[in-house]
């Protein structure tokens, strides 16, 4: 064919590159997590996350106002848990004036219009750090996800828009969509994480929310009896399908740049949206070689995003979501 075809034509100058581009990333992409603690006045920057945040319900308010200055209109909230009300079936999660449910009620009030999305899962109110009531050195599946189904009821009562799951137990989808659907809370999503991995990147995340298993006898000590092995594919597909018939609205992959040929194995194959995590260790990575002058950050961060969507992901839960959103305006 050469020289009739030559592929550069279409790579010659910015007008005819962006005239051509397949994948755009905007604000629309974008889920924002946000880490939340008791107290007052608290902006604490996380050791392992540089740059990221755990901020108090009253600052919540201004940085969410700002995230929806910025075109971010959904956040996915997570809470960090005094340890003195930390038990093995994760009671505080159910309080009604839990920190959650009080966050949940502080965005809305803040910003009535941005999607709140809650975090479903034991591990930051487990004392043992894991995403399920233990007993003789076993995570209880079914036991939990009575308990899962509970907390989501209680994030639908005070405002939460879509809830996510993101324990891996069995069935806790089905669970969670048949008492919300009981109690009359038919427009209350469920962001299922579907194929969740069993993936070393979520330590940075653990140091935010101390939240990772604690080292001691008859307490499993790394959550791969419930999160996925790393080293499958088809049963990302198996998980993914299941939880979309048991009734999620937005199935999820995580984490995400390891994990790239799953989000497009999934995409090919559901018909519901697919979100990715790209998680804390991701953006660890990014944060400390750029800090070492080894890598340019904010071209890494561009080209991992677009290369998320890329691979098929209709939307990306992502620490660099405020970054990015600045640097594409
Ligand atoms: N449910 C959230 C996690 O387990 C970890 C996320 C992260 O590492 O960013
Ligand atoms: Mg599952």
């Amino acid at each position: 064919m050469f020289p009739l075809r030559r592929n550069r034509r279409l790579r010659s100058n910015e007008a005819i590159r962006s005239l051509v581009r397949e994948t755009i990333i905007s604000p629309n992409d974008f889920i924002v997590p946000l880490f939340i603690v008791e107290g007052k006045s608290v902006k604490e920057e996380i050791a392992s996350m540089p740059g990221y945040y755990r901020y108090s319900l009253d600052l919540i308010e201004k940085e969410v106002k700002e995230l929806w200055g910025l075109g971010l209109k959904s956040v996915l909230l997570f809470v960090k848990v005094p340890e003195n009300l930390k038990d093995n079936a994760g009671t505080e999660a159910i309080n009604p004036e839990g920190l959650m449910q009080r966050a949940v009620k502080t965005v809305k009030n803040a910003v009535p219009e941005m999607l709140v999305m809650t975090d479903v899962a034991l591990d930051p109110y487990s004392s043992f750090g894991h995403d399920g009531v233990i007993a003789d050195g076993k995570i209880l599946n079914d036991d939990t996800t009575a308990i899962l189904a509970e907390m989501s009821l209680s994030h639908a009562k005070v405002g939460a828009d879509f809830v996510a799951p993101s324990d891996m137990m069995d069935g806790r989808i089905f669970e969670i969509r048949s008492l919300l659907e009981d109690e009359g809370f038919h427009d209350t999503g469920i962001m299922s994480y579907s194929a969740k991995y069993a993936s070393a990147f979520y330590g940075p995340f653990r140091d935010a929310l101390d939240s990772a298993p604690v080292d001691a006898q008859e307490v499993p000590k790394d959550k791969k009896t419930y999160q996925m092995d790393p080293s499958n594919r088809d049963e990302a597909i198996r998980e993914t399908m299941m939880d979309i018939d048991e009734g999620a609205d937005i199935v999820m992959v995580k984490p995400g740049l390891c994990y790239l040929d799953i989000v497009r194995d999934i995409k090919n194959v559901v018909n519901v949206p697919v979100s990715v995590y790209q998680v804390s260790g991701e953006y660890a990575m990014i944060k400390a070689a750029s800090e070492k002058g080894w890598l340019d950050h904010d071209a890494v961060v561009l080209e991992q995003l677009t290369a998320i969507k890329r691979a098929g992901a209709d939307m990306i839960a992502s620490y660099f979501a405020k970054e990015a959103v600045k640097l594409i305006s």
